[in-house]
């Protein structure tokens, strides 16, 4: 059997031999010689049989191992194909995967895309709105300044006709005083020549009527001279007489003047003093005390307030209450003959210093005198002199006395100051010699618009210091209120006492609309405005209405008087800041 299977690879390998016996064709017959010849021993040989069946059954192992590979083929097929669809399953599912991502991712993008564009146009509203708003405001600022200029015109040209109309009535008033002082040259140049030739001939009786009294004078004077040079007697007595007349005229004259000297030095008013309750003559005190007693009784609710407040000065409640207490103390001081306390008001000008000093005298139930600061300087070398002459005069009142001095900075400052004269210097140094120690006459009340310039040694004497700001809101609307009946309610008021006799009442003031809310508004504007201040604001509108055709005060013209000041206080303030710069 072993031949044929190599007789196979002998022809298997024949046919790869590299030198093969071919013919022109290329054919090679030896392998198929051999074979046959193989054939032929086989055939032969007596195992023939038995070979073909080896080889059968080899043929059939090689089918039935062809047939295993066959189905191994098939189940490896099997196996790749399954392989391959779950790699298709995979890639498809990384497919699907992936195209969600990517879809995700898309929409992701796409919801970023749209957000920012709604943003965008938020912005572009944003912007957009503000431009409009911005556009608004400008339009809105335009208006108002346009409402404004139109407003100042109308004022001016208002202004202007109230002037022209002013002075028109002025111009109508004069001519007509002229037409009545023609009117009046004319009948008095008439009545002139009446009189004349009157006086001419009344002239003429009485010159010939003292003509014969004289006549008879001089024949009795010189019968009497005569009586006298010839009788010695009469010459001496008559002689006598007159020198005696003559010095006594004399002495009674010059005793007078030593008399009036003297109680002037007692009782006289020193000349610093501007004004005192106590006055220049003894009875004049008395006399002005009583009077404003009876101002009080018969205006009790504002003048003393029924024995509360502050009478006409309006100041913040908390100074108010100091000063009543200040006032309490200085009475009960004097009630059990203590030491006076001194006290210095301070603040910016026109806040009711001098007026809270006289009230607070009032109140104490003492004197009160007011000197300024201005008027020691010009005295010179006589400072001195009238600085002890007034606190003489000072100590000589039974009450006690408030001195105030009024711009006290301006005699009390610093002595070390090099623009300050020796005789102020001197005046100063009495001061402060006379009120060294703690007086039971006299009360020291100082005011000033600057407490730091004044002398360490006068400082030093205080005991009391106050300071009045400038009047908050409320105080403001008090004080306008307070003005308004003062200079508008009771203007035209029928005036009382020898006066009224002579002066003609002022117009009255119709007063229309004008609620409480518009002065509310008025005091808010007003804001760094000092009591004077007010109280000139309301002589202006005062002023604007004796102006007007009308007399009336109504709404339009108080706020346009309010405005107009509050323009002028700014620019007052203005100037000042440019000044101090
Ligand atoms: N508090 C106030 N209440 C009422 N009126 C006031 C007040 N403050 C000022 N005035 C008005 O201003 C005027 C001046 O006030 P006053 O002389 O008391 O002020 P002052 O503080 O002493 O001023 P200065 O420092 O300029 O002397 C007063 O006559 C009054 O009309």
């Amino acid at each position: 059997a072993i031949p044929s299977s190599s007789s196979g690879t002998d022809s298997s390998s024949k046919a790869s031999n590299d030198n093969p016996r071919t013919t022109s064709s290329g054919f090679d017959p030896e392998p198929l010689e051999k074979g046959l010849k193989a054939l032929k021993q086989i055939s032969a040989s007596s195992y023939a049989k038995k070979v073909f069946e080896i080889l059968k059954k080899q043929e059939e192992t090689r089918q039935a191992e062809l047939a295993a590979k066959v189905a191994e083929f098939n189940q490896m097929k099997a196996q790749l194909e399954t392989e391959k669809q779950r790699i298709v399953y995979d890639e498809e599912k990384k497919l699907a995967q992936h195209q969600a991502q990517t879809k995700s991712q898309m929409a992701k993008y796409e919801d970023e895309l749209a957000r920012k564009r709604m943003q965008a146009e938020n912005e572009y509203h944003r912007v957009r709105n503000q431009e409009l708003v911005k556009l608004q405001e400008d339009s809105s600022i335009r208006l108002e300044q346009t409402r404004l200029e139109t407003e100042k015109h109308i004022q001016a040209l208002r202004k202007q006709t109230i002037e022209e109309q002013a002075k028109l009535e002025h111009e109508k008033i004069r001519e007509t005083a002229l037409a009545k002082a023609v009117g009046r040259v004319d009948e008095i140049k008439q009545n002139e020549e009446i009189n004349r030739r009157d006086q001419l001939v009344e002239g003429d009786l009485v010159r010939e009527k003292w003509i014969s009294i004289i006549n008879t004078t001089f024949d009795h004077i010189g019968g009497g001279f005569k009586a006298i040079l010839t009788d010695r007697n009469k010459l001496v007595v008559t002689v006598g007489g007159v020198t005696a007349l003559a010095a006594g005229v004399y002495t009674t004259r010059e005793g007078a003047r030593v008399i009036w000297g003297y109680v002037d030095r007692i009782l006289g008013q020193p000349s610093l003093i501007r004004e005192s309750s106590r006055g220049k003559y003894p009875w004049s005190g008395t006399f002005s005390r009583a009077k404003s007693t009876l101002a009080r009784l018969a205006k009790p609710e504002s003048v003393s307030n029924n024995g509360k407040g502050f009478g006409d000065v309006i100041l913040h409640p908390s100074l108010s209450k100091r000063i009543e207490q200040l006032a309490f103390a200085t009475e009960n001081t004097k009630l059990h003959q203590a030491p006076f306390r001194n006290v210095l008001f301070y603040g910016p000008p026109g806040t009711g210093k001098t007026m809270a000093a006289r009230e607070l005298a009032y109140k104490s139930g003492l004197d009160y005198a007011l000197m300024t600061g201005g008027d020691v300087a010009p005295l010179g070398s006589q400072a001195v002199t009238k600085i002890h002459e007034l606190f003489d005069w000072a100590k000589k009142s039974n009450r006690g006395l408030l001195l105030f001095i009024d711009e006290a900075d301006a005699f009390l400052c610093e002595r070390n100051k090099t623009y300050m004269s020796e005789a102020q210097r001197s005046a100063l140094n009495a001061l402060l010699f006379r009120t060294g120690d703690q007086s039971k006459d006299i009360v020291l009340a100082l005011a000033t618009n600057r407490p730091g310039d004044l002398d360490s040694a006068v400082a030093d004497r205080i005991d009391e210091v106050l300071e009045f700001p400038l009047p908050g809101e409320e105080e403001r609307y008090k004080l306008l209120k307070l003005y308004l009946d003062k200079y508008i309610a009771q203007a035209g008021s029928r005036q009382s006492g020898l006066s009224s006799l002579f002066k003609a009442n002022p117009q009255k003031i119709e007063i229309k609309g004008l609620s409480d809310d518009i002065i509310k508004e008025a005091a808010a504007k007003t804001d760094g405005f000092s009591g004077r201040e007010i109280a000139k604001l309301m002589a202006s509108v005062q002023a604007a209405v004796y102006g007007s055709d009308n007399c009336i005060l109504d709404a339009s013209l108080f706020r346009e008087v309010v405005d107009y000041k509050v323009a002028e206080h700014q620019q007052r303030i203005k100037l000042a800041a440019s000044d101090k710069a």
